[in-house]
């Protein structure tokens, strides 16, 4: 294992590097993507998450850096040891959180992505940060691949199509350790995308404490009771 350095592997130059170039990535280009897209009469709501996942193949859609710091310092403040990630994209949420993993000295996350391409870049992006064995890439649809988690889970981010956080957070919920945090991301981009997952997480009959936190486009914060 490489030697840890006083302060943050954020501070890394290989992984500054890496995230910088994604995010400068990520503002050229996924607007336009998206534009693009919508412009061409393309319903995305009515798509499959599959169609979705193809054709926004090219879009990197990352959290933003405030997001990854804040994924950081969750993930270091609860010791988090094992982390599932649904929607890894290009790897940028991916890198945050293994930095995490490598500051305690060891640990994986788990990240889920249905698009193949985007497996690709995500894997060469985190070797290039070298965090590749912090993590664990699952290729495919989440809702198939992370059925089993491999273990207890400590921290669970919620980054893929909106419409599937419930069924994910369903999915592993057994698996999900007393005092774990579940992270949901955009939750003032899809409300209605959302909606069924937070009237889950806010309802105390569920077995979560749950608030919104306004951080960039709004994170949806829940512990596990
Ligand atoms: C918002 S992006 C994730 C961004 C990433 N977390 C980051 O910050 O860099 C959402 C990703 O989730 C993937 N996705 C959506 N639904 C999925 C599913 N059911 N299984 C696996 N991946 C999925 C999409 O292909 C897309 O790349």
């Amino acid at each position: 294992m490489t030697s840890i350095l006083a302060g943050s592997t954020l501070q890394l130059p290989e992984v500054r590097a890496v995230l910088e170039r994604l995010h400068d990535l990520a503002d050229r280009n996924d607007n336009s993507i998206i534009q693009q897209v919508l412009s061409s009469g393309y319903d995305w709501k009515s798509a499959s998450p599959a169609q979705n996942a193809a054709t926004f193949r090219e879009a990197l859609l990352p959290i933003a850096p405030d997001v990854g710091r804040f994924l950081y310092g969750v993930a270091r403040s609860i010791s988090a040891q094992r982390i599932v990630e649904f929607g890894t994209s290009y790897g940028i949420s991916t890198i945050y959180l293994a930095a995490a993993m490598r500051d305690r000295n060891g640990g994986l996350v788990i990240g889920s992505e249905m698009e193949s391409s985007k497996v690709m870049q995500a894997t060469e992006n985190i070797a290039a940060a070298g965090l590749l064995p912090f993590v664990e890439i699952r290729a495919g649809d989440a809702l198939e691949t992370l059925r089993d988690p491999g273990g207890t889970i400590d921290l669970l981010f919620l980054d893929g199509w909106n419409n599937l956080y419930l069924d994910v957070l369903q999915l592993v919920s057994n698996n999900l350790r007393s005092g774990a945090v579940i992270l949901a991301d955009d939750l003032n981009i899809t409300p209605e995308q959302m909606a069924p997952y937070l009237e889950y997480v806010r309802n105390p009959a569920n077995g979560f404490i749950s608030v919104a936190l306004p951080i960039d486009d709004g994170i949806e914060y829940s512990v596990k009771l």
